[in-house]
């Protein structure tokens, strides 16, 4: 029997209002913290955080992240990092800011608080990094030592983040069980961890996926009043806590692949992650020949949603055969994650899918 690992991090803090009690949560962490994050959220949190750190005898400051998770910015923040002597990096905002905070504490060999102001993606609980050249093609993941040590998700930030950052997470959590079960159910399949997945990756997956049938209209409505509700406390949740052990744990397969595959391109940067993964979601499902019924089901539910289902929608409004090529080729790369598919990958079949998916999104969504 092939090795099964599960690992996660080791604190996770969610509800109203807890960036105020960060100094309490990250404690044990050190005696001095950088806050990682750029000019709109360090305008949003700087106060905050600084006051409840230094509530706790712990020394605070902040540098200005400029944007992308490129080594050259790792490298610019780690000296900085390294010239202050701090022991914990914080790293707010988005999965770009917190990637880049999790780079650096690798690189200085830092405890890491990843802190999300939006509810958009898996980063905040993984222990990778995805990153990406100064131009915003994706390059590689990296992969670190350990979590972030806290987890500290503050859902009135999130409510009254702009809407579509929370959409964007629904995309990203949507996918998280149909490829978690694909790499369950293949023979090879493994998860983050060079491992198979456990019974709990699986099935954390799998509430992940029940959580945003059952929640994600709800709670995006009153994300949309930036309200906090049960419904935005639990989609928060499966955004960032059940989707992110889910991946890690159940591993990824094609959805992501065909997201790592858009961003060759050019016209898809204005995207975020989770409406490209939605393609690749819907790409997956008619790779691995689901009944029409089914894909249909999927499509609407994530257009009410807010969602993209069509190639138009992530800025590709009549790809070439040339582009999807390229898509198709760099989805189906040696290290790519769409291997765990249970079935033998080609770019051929995976250009057809993407093709197929987009013109399925146009029936259902018109
Ligand atoms: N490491 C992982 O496991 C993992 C998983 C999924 C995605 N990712 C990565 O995450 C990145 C995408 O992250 P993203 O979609 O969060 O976008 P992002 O990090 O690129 O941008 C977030 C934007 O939101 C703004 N913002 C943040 N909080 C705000 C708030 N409360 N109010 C108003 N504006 C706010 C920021 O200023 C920034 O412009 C990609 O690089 C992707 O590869 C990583
Ligand atoms: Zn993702």
């Amino acid at each position: 029997m092939a090795t099964k690992i599960f690992s996660t991090a080791p604190n996770y803090v969610q509800g109203r209002g807890v960036t105020a009690n960060i100094g309490d949560h990250a404690e044990q962490l050190g005696d001095s913290a950088l806050l990682i994050a750029d000019e709109i959220v360090l305008d949003l949190v700087a106060g905050t955080v600084t006051e409840s750190f230094e509530s706790r005898g712990i020394d605070a400051t902040s540098v200005t992240f400029k944007g992308e998770v490129s080594t050259t910015e790792i490298e610019r923040i780690t000296d900085e990092a390294t010239t202050q002597g701090v022991d914990t990096v914080v790293g707010a905002g988005g999965g770009k800011a917190i990637d880049t905070a999790k780079s650096v504490a690798d690189a200085a060999e830092l405890a890491t608080v990843s802190m999300p102001t939006v509810a958009s993606t898996d980063a905040p609980t993984s222990s990778l990094s995805v990153i990406y050249s100064e131009q915003g093609e994706f390059e590689e993941y990296q992969f670190h030592e350990s979590h972030p040590e806290l987890v500290l998700v503050d859902t009135e930030l999130i409510a009254a983040a702009p809407t579509h950052f929370f959409v964007s997470g629904v995309g990203d959590a949507l996918a998280t069980w149909f490829e978690a079960d694909a790499a369950y159910q293949a023979t090879n399949g493994q998860n983050f961890f060079g491992g198979r997945p456990t019974r709990a990756g699986h099935t954390l997956s799998e509430l992940c996926y029940e959580t945003i049938r059952e929640h994600a209209h709800a709670a995006i409505q009153a994300v949309e009043q930036n309200a906090v509700t049960e419904s935005v406390e639990a989609v928060t949740e499966a955004n960032t806590l059940l989707s992110g052990l889910g991946f890690e744990n159940g591993g990824l397969a094609a959805a992501h692949s065909i997201h790592n595959g858009l961003t060759q391109l050019e016209e898809t940067h204005d995207a975020s992650h989770g409406e490209k993964v939605n393609i690749g979601t819907i790409a997956q499902l008619v790779l691995e020949g689901r009944s029409n019924a089914f894909i249909e089901e999927i499509i609407t539910f994530s257009q009410t949603a807010g969602l993209p289902v069509t190639l138009g929608e992530i800025g590709l409004d009549d790809p070439s055969d040339e582009q999807l090529g390229q898509v198709a080729k760099a989805a189906c790369a040696e290290e790519e994650t769409i291997h765990n598919e249970p079935f033998a990958i080609t770019p051929a079949a995976v250009a057809d899918a993407i093709r197929t998916a987009d013109a399925v999104g146009h029936t259902v969504s018109e």
